[in-house]
Formats: C-alpha cells, sequence, structure tokens
C-alpha cells in the first residue's frame, strides 16, 4: 500500500508536525489535521508518565467528538497507570492495535472506559513512548469503529515511534520548566509583598511635616528620573524611597535596597553588578548583583556617598548605558532599573573633595528631594509616637493600649532627635518596656541632652521650645479647622487632654479662632 517514497514522506511530514512546537497541544492539533490523510483518525491522545509520582496523566488531545474524550490533565489512579504499562510496554513492539476492546486485556477496557466512549464500537492505536529505558508515556489514535486498523497502519505507527519519545521528552521538560517559572513568580510575588509589608507603604506626616516632600514623590514617581533623598540618618529617605516606588508604573517589580556602606570595598562590585563563574578566588557559582535583581523595577542606592571611586566608575557606565556586564563577564546585559539614591552626607561638598565623581552625582542628582529632620517638623512627633506605641505593643505582644501622660508630649516635643525618626522608634520601644503598664511618660528623655556633634548642626538657627509647641499647636488647629476638643479635634489628634491644650493656647498666644487662624 505505501512505497518507500510515501513512507520517506509520511515520516519527514510527521515529524515536522509532531517536533514542530514545544507546546503539546498545538503539536498535536497539528499531527491531528495531518494523520487524517494517511490512517482512520477521530481522536489523537497524549498519555505522559511521570516518574517522580509513578502516575499517568493526559497532557492533550485534539478530537473532533471532543465530548467523548478525557480531559487534559486527567490522571489515572498509580495502581491503575502501573496495571495499563505493564500491558502496554509487553507487547514489545514500537506501536500495536486493538480493534476490539471486549477480547482484549481487560485494563485496555476499564482504561477506555475512563472515556465516556462506548468503547465496543472503537479501535485504538497505540505507541508506547520511552528513551534510554526510561518510560516516557504514549499515544494514543483512536478511530470511533470496530475493527478499524490493519498491519499497514502499525507499519506507519511505528516510524512515529522515535520522533513522538523526542518531542514528549521535550514537551516534558518544557511543561516543567514553565511550572518552575511560574512557581517562582508566585513566591517572588510573595516575597515582594512581605518586603513591601516590612518596609511599611504609610508615610506618617504625609499631611503634615512632610506634605511639600509628597508633593514631590508624585510628580517624581510617574517618571523614570533618577532620585536623590538628602536627609539625615533615621529621618525616613528609606520610607520616601519606597513610597515614590509604590506609586511608580514599577510598583509590580522589585524595590532592592542597597546599603553602600555596608558591603566591603572588594566585594561592592560583584555585590552590585554579580559576577561569573571562576571570576576571583571563591566564585563558585555565577552570580546576579542587585542591578539584575532589580530589573523592572527600583534600585534603592542608600547612603551612596559610602560608595568607593572603581564602583562609582562603573555605576555611572551602568546607568548611562542601561546595561552591565558582570565581574568575569564577558558580554553586556541590558538592565531596566529606575535608581533612586540617598544620603545624609553633603556629595556637593565630596564632589569638591574628589571623593565623589561629579558625572555621577549630575547623573544621580537630577530629581533631589530634601528629607527634614524630625527637629523640624515636631507637628509629626504625636502622630508618630502614637503610631510606633501601637507597633511596638503588638510586637510586644501587649493588649493593652498604653496612654501617654500629659508631660510625655512635651518632652518628645521638646527633645532635639538627633538620631530622627529612627530614635523616637527606639525610645517608644524603651518606654513600653521600661513601664509594662500604665501611662508612658518618656522621664528619660531630658530636653538637656546634646545632639551628637555632627547631626544638628544646620544653617538654620532652632526654634525654641515654645516656638516649636506653638507651631505644631497651630497646624493641628488649621487641620482640625479651629476644632478644639471631641472628633476631629486638635487635642485628639495631638494626644492631650483638651483643657491642657486650652491652658497650652492661652500660654503660647495661638488662637483658634477660623478667620486669625488662616491668617497666621
Ligand atoms: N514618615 C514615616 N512614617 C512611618 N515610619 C517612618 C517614617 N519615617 C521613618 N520611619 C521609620 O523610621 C525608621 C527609620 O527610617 P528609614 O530607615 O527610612 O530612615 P533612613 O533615613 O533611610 O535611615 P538611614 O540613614 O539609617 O538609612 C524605619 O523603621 C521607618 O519605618
Amino acid at each position: 500500500m505505501h512505497g518507500d517514497l510515501d513512507e520517506y514522506k509520511f515520516f519527514k511530514e510527521a515529524t515536522l508536525h509532531i517536533c514542530g512546537s514545544l507546546h503539546v497541544q498545538e503539536a498535536i492539533d497539528a499531527f491531528y489535521t495531518f494523520i487524517q490523510d494517511w490512517i482512520p483518525c477521530d481522536e489523537v491522545e497524549v498519555g505522559y508518565y511521570d516518574n517522580l509520582t509513578s502516575t499517568g496523566m493526559v497532557l492533550a488531545n485534539a478530537t473532533c467528538k471532543p465530548e467523548l474524550s478525557s480531559a487534559p490533565m486527567a490522571r489515572y489512579s498509580k495502581s491503575e497507570w502501573q496495571r495499563y504499562r505493564d500491558a502496554l510496554f509487553s507487547s514489545g513492539s514500537d506501536s500495536f492495535y486493538i480493534n476490539d476492546f471486549e477480547t482484549a486485556d481487560p485494563i485496555f477496557a476499564l482504561v477506555e472506559r475512563l472515556h465516556q466512549s462506548d468503547h465496543k464500537n472503537k479501535s485504538s492505536l497505540f505507541i508506547p513512548l520511552s528513551m534510554n529505558d526510561q518510560d516516557l508515556g504514549l499515544i494514543i489514535i483512536t478511530t470511533y469503529k470496530a475493527h478499524a486498523f490493519t498491519r499497514d497502519h502499525t507499519h506507519l505507527t511505528n516510524l512515529l515511534h522515535a520522533p513522538f519519545a523526542i518531542a514528549m521528552a521535550n514537551w516534558s521538560q518544557h511543561l516543567t520548566l514553565i511550572q518552575y517559572k511560574s512557581d517562582l513568580e508566585d513566591d517572588c510575588r510573595y516575597f515582594q509583598k512581605a518586603l513591601r509589608k516590612e518596609a511599611g507603604t504609610h508615610v506618617i506626616g504625609s499631611e503634615g511635616g512632610l506634605k511639600e516632600v509628597m508633593k514631590m514623590v508624585a510628580k517624581v514617581a510617574v517618571t523614570d528620573s533618577p532620585v536623590m533623598i538628602l536627609g539625615e540618618t533615621g529621618s525616613g529617605k528609606e520610607v520616601i524611597a519606597n513610597a515614590i516606588h509604590a506609586s511608580s508604573n514599577r510598583k509590580q517589580g522589585p524595590f532592592i535596597k542597597v546599603n553602600c556602606g555596608a558591603i566591603p570595598e572588594n566585594l561592592v562590585d560583584s555585590e552590585l553588578f554579580g559576577h561569573e563563574k571562576g571570576a576571583f578566588t571563591g566564585a563558585s557559582k555565577s552570580h546576579r548583583g542587585r542591578f539584575e535583581r532589580a530589573s523592572g523595577g527600583t534600585l534603592f542606592l542608600d547612603e551612596v556617598g559610602e560608595l568607593p571611586l572603581h564602583a562609582q566608575v562603573r555605576l555611572l557606565r551602568v546607568i548611562q548605558n542601561q546595561e552591565l556586564e558582570r565581574v568575569g563577564g564577558t558580554h553586556p546585559i541590558p538592565v531596566d532599573v529606575r535608581v533612586i539614591s540617598a544620603t545624609h552626607r553633603d556629595l556637593a561638598a565630596m564632589v569638591k573633595g574628589r571623593t565623589f565623581r561629579q558625572d555621577l552625582w549630575f547623573r544621580l542628582n537630577v530629581f533631589p528631594i530634601d528629607l527634614p529632620p524630625l527637629r523640624n517638623r515636631p507637628e509629626d512627633i504625636p502622630d508618630l509616637a502614637h503610631h510606633f506605641v501601637i507597633e511596638k505593643l503588638s510586637a510586644l505582644r501587649r493588649k493593652t493600649p498604653q496612654v501617654m501622660t500629659e508631660g510625655a508630649l512635651d518632652r518628645l516635643l521638646s527633645y532635639s532627635w538627633p538620631g530622627n525618626v529612627r530614635e523616637l522608634q527606639n525610645v517608644v520601644e524603651r518606654e513600653l518596656i521600661l513601664t509594662p503598664s500604665g501611662p508612658l511618660n518618656f522621664e528619660s528623655l531630658t530636653p538637656q541632652q546634646p545632639a551628637p556633634s555632627g547631626q544638628t548642626d544646620d544653617e538654620e538657627t532652632p526654634e525654641t521650645l515654645n516656638q516649636a509647641m506653638a507651631r505644631t499647636i497651630h497646624k493641628a488647629l488649621v487641620a482640625c479647622n479651629g476644632k478644639v476638643q471631641g472628633k476631629g479635634g486638635a487635642a485628639l489628634r495631638l494626644g492631650i487632654n483638651p483643657s491642657t491644650l486650652r491652658a497650652r493656647m492661652e500660654k503660647l498666644g495661638v488662637t483658634h479662632k477660623k478667620k486669625a487662624l488662616h491668617q497666621t
């Protein structure tokens, strides 16, 4: 029936269809259409043998009667599949047919019964697949008619054993990779969410002392421009960097932080840009640097002023070219990263002193944001303190809320906070530990406490305590539209008793009259 030429044509075209796609369903659809001209066929099914679980499953099928076929991904039970595969492989041939399921090994009828079709009126050709003594699965070509197949058909299907075995090995590896990829993406989303939660996206003071800063955040977030956040230690630079990332188009991508001052000088290049296996002693594996990890997202270079000069040169090149070369690498890797840097140092002075490259400074400083120290935004202190009390109470697993004494806010407001918000956070934690129950008074915090040198040497003359207090009360009254007590009133906002607030307003000459309030 088939000459050599026909066989060659059949083999070539069948192989092209079978191996034409890494997506099993695509390949089987193409094969199903092709095989119609050669063999009676109403359905082609791909069964996959999972070596790990020793079970079988339907990977794909193509049919003219979908209502009769088994669903893709349907699994056979372990024992069923074991009996089935023993029967399949015991035939010892590359393919065989069953024209009458009533008289065949009962396991075939049992498996056929899993399909909704009538097994009496059908014939199937089986191609059991294995490679290097490993079972891979099988192909079943079925027609809905009894006694349909002859040796001529198996003569052709024997030829398909090798192409189907190769394709099956590729399909299963491809499926495994897709599964790994989707698991990794899922893990990545999970960890990024956890990181975002850890870093905290809620910026306290966004309606108070950080209002102007947050306006700038909103403006720059939607762009991809580099941002430089300038502010003292602990003032919330990372919180602001996070807020920029969270409001940007990159928010679904990673937010990767690098503390440039914490990496030993000889490891900076490898940490930022990665390295190839064997690049230096101890580089036993290739390693993706933080830049590559941040691709599609934001890289936050904290304490960028601490970067050694050789890393500055490399950093400039990466930012300019949007591609990097790993240490010991030979080809450029494209990266799509938005860079936010931060420093508490005077980078302009460092540029003058030639410890920071001017060209890099220009590149990073496209959009500078000045983050005011906490002492210059005392109006945020009550909200921050309140926030940290709640946060730390929960970390200490305490259920009873703890309020502040009347003098507590005075003490918090009159302190100069050289360590900024982080110090306030620590002070609250210490106070909660020292005062396991009862109101918090922060007695250990004295206004005389001197700020460490270098931290408060602002050019501005510091405000007096009364000025700071008057400003805070005034701002709270403006925010509350002049309301002193009750819900939405300034006393509640400041966390103090209304009568104490009134006494202070009188003493400091702060009014709550709406007209006067908005004139000052
Ligand atoms: N506005 C804010 N709202 C809520 N929490 C804040 C705010 N500012 C700072 N914090 C908290 O204070 C701590 C210090 O903030 P952060 O790490 O952002 O400061 P930093 O300026 O980056 O510090 P460093 O200079 O040491 O890198 C963090 O725990 C942060 O969550």
